[in-house]
């Protein structure tokens, strides 16, 4: 990419997204949930990415890609208030970010919970309302109104009373998002909400996730090694890779000009099925790669 930020038609950028003129401030545009501002990020001498600027609406479903390493996990880090920027800044609803902000709903990545975790399903669903506040949380008849229909908008009634420890993995996937999305939330954070879940459990957890962002206009953030189980829900994507953050639809970021420029070697993006699949991606790119075959819609 050269360090410059168009390819192709120009719409693809070096981290930048803002759509206003420059120079020119756009009074009627609602404030951004989001608010990322020239960031870098790295830990000691090392910089994993720099240059990444984006605003994202309410409502707006973004992706964010890249080879193990690159930082995807580490910019969630940031936007949640636990790792500092080496640059830049982030806003959240034009504030700060901080640790514990309430308008911040977060997936953490999966990992299975002990099976002998004596917590039920409906009492760590409530935990998302709650659970961040000293002392033991008043029962309250509106407190079980919204666990039960959260408990219904996750599909999960039949296993309402049920150890969290003895449910299947996309079973206590579905509750860690419903657990996320029971409070006021703005914006969501999902660091690989899908991994080892199957397609049918895959399905259920992005539609969840969709659905909060039509429904109740969050702004989504996710992560997600393979972009084909989320391709028609995405509006935009964050790549990042070789130290650079691109932003982008998914049409202007997965071409084989974009990609080839970022991994600064020849890639090949081919579109087969409705899938996306990228095609002699170089071999650091899947370092680590121990939970999944292939990485942000590849396939080898
Ligand atoms: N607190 C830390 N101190 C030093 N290095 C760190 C720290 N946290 C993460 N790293 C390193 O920074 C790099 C990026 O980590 P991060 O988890 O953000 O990447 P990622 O893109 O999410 O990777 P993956 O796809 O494997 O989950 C890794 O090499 C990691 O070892």
């Amino acid at each position: 990419m050269n360090g410059a930020g168009a390819a192709g038609d120009g719409q693809v950028m070096m981290g930048a997204m803002t759509s206003s003129a420059p120079g020119r401030a756009d009074v009627s545009a609602p404030r951004p949930v989001l608010s990322i501002r020239d960031a870098a990020l790295g830990y000691g001498d090392r910089l994993l990415w720099s240059g990444l600027t984006l605003d994202v609406p309410a409502g707006e479903f973004v992706a964010i890609l890249g080879p193990n390493g690159s930082g995807k996990t580490s910019l969630l880090r940031a936007v949640l208030g636990t790792q500092p920027l080496t640059s830049g800044s982030i806003e959240i609803l034009g504030e700060p970010v901080r640790r514990g902000h309430r308008s911040v709903g977060y997936v953490p990545q999966q990992h299975l919970a002990d099976r002998g975790t004596p917590l039920r399903a409906r009492d760590f669903l409530a935990l998302g309302i709650d659970g961040d506040r000293f002392g033991l949380p008043l029962p309250s008849a509106d407190r079980r109104r919204r666990v039960d229909a959260m408990l219904d908008t996750v599909h999960a009634r039949a296993f309402a009373r049920t150890r969290i420890g003895s449910l299947s993995g996309g079973e206590q996937q579905r509750l860690r998002i419903g657990q996320a999305l029971i409070g006021d939330s703005r914006l969501l954070l999902c660091d690989e909400p899908l991994i080892s879940l199957d397609l049918n459990q895959q399905r259920a957890v992005s539609d969840l996730i969709d659905a909060s962002r039509r429904d109740q206009g969050r702004a989504v953030l996710m992560i997600t090694h393979d972009v084909n189980p989320v391709l028609d829900m995405v509006d935009r994507v964050v790549y990042l890779a070789n130290g650079q953050a691109l932003v982008g639809s998914v049409d202007d970021v997965f071409t084989s000009e974009v990609l080839s420029d970022l991994y600064r070697t020849p890639v090949e993006v081919v579109r087969a099925r409705g899938r996306i699949i990228v095609v002699g991606l170089p071999d650091h790119a899947h370092e680590g790669h121990e939970h999944a075959p292939h990485h942000d819609g590849t396939e080898h």
